[in-house]
């Protein structure tokens, strides 16, 4: 009588292969990277195939004059405006500060600090605490949004963005209405998070402040380029 063959041991199974090391110098993968952006207005184009890549730990300036299309690029970025082309990737969180605070009037500092760690299912307000901390501005933290001052309410929009730890963070104007220490202290906050790993977009009109900057985007003709530090060469910012 014929026997059964011995059984097949089956292959072990197929694990996908842990990404290689980045090379020594190689530059790390974008965590945001913007292709052929294209937005208009009815007949208006704002948008003309922008380009826009952003590595971790990169601080980006987008620069440009007053309706370039800076605030309709960040709501691109961001996802909450539908282009009509272009492609927008990202790799990781996103945290985004738009212009105009997008807060509840009768809600104070503390509940909009609770319901946005809900929101994001962090265990508590810790991390929102310590913002406010940093911003300080923790005297207010009773104080519903609609009593506080454009600059404070501008400081709760920043908290919020960054509540959750943001891999990618988009900041549109983050400080308007900061006086001088808060100003100050924004940027220890942007220094840290750059020290993190963390990528940030800033939309600025302080071109002074251009030595602060990885990148310096220039949106001109719904295009962008970067701007050298001289202030004089200009390249695309999609390499
Ligand atoms: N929802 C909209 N509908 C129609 N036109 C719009 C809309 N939003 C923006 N625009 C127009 O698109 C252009 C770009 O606006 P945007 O706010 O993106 O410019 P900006 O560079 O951020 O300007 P600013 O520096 O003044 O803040 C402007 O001409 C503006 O009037």
């Amino acid at each position: 009588m014929p026997t059964d063959p011995a059984p097949v041991p089956s292959d072990p199974p197929v694990r996908p292969a842990p990404p290689a090391p980045d090379p020594p110098g190689a530059s790390p993968a974008p965590v945001l990277r913007a292709r052929g952006l294209h937005k208009a207005y009815g007949r208006h184009r704002v948008l003309r195939g922008a380009d826009l890549t952003v590595a971790p730990g990169h601080l980006v300036a987008v620069v440009g004059e007053n309706g370039a299309g800076k605030s309709t690029l960040l709501k691109a970025l961001a996802g909450t405006l539908a282009l009509d082309r272009g492609e927008v990737s990202l790799a990781g969180t996103l945290g985004y500060c738009p212009q105009d605070p997008v807060l509840s009037g009768s809600l104070t500092v503390e509940q909009h600090l609770r319901y946005f760690a809900a929101a994001h299912r962090l265990p508590g307000p810790g991390r929102g605490r310590e913002l406010v901390r940093a911003l300080g501005y923790e005297r207010y933290e009773r104080t519903p949004a609609g009593e506080l001052s454009g600059g404070t309410r501008q400081k709760l929009n920043l908290t919020l963005a960054l509540l959750h730890d943001p891999d990618v963070l988009l900041l549109d104007e983050p400080y308007q209405g900061f006086d001088w220490e808060t100003y100050l202290r924004f940027w220890d906050l942007v220094e840290e998070l750059r020290t993190r790993g963390k990528a940030v977009v800033v939309i600025t009109h302080l071109v002074f402040e251009q030595d602060r900057f990885d990148l310096l985007a220039d949106l001109a003709d719904g295009r962008l380029t970067a701007r050298a530090a001289a202030g004089r060469e200009h390249r695309r910012v999609d390499a």
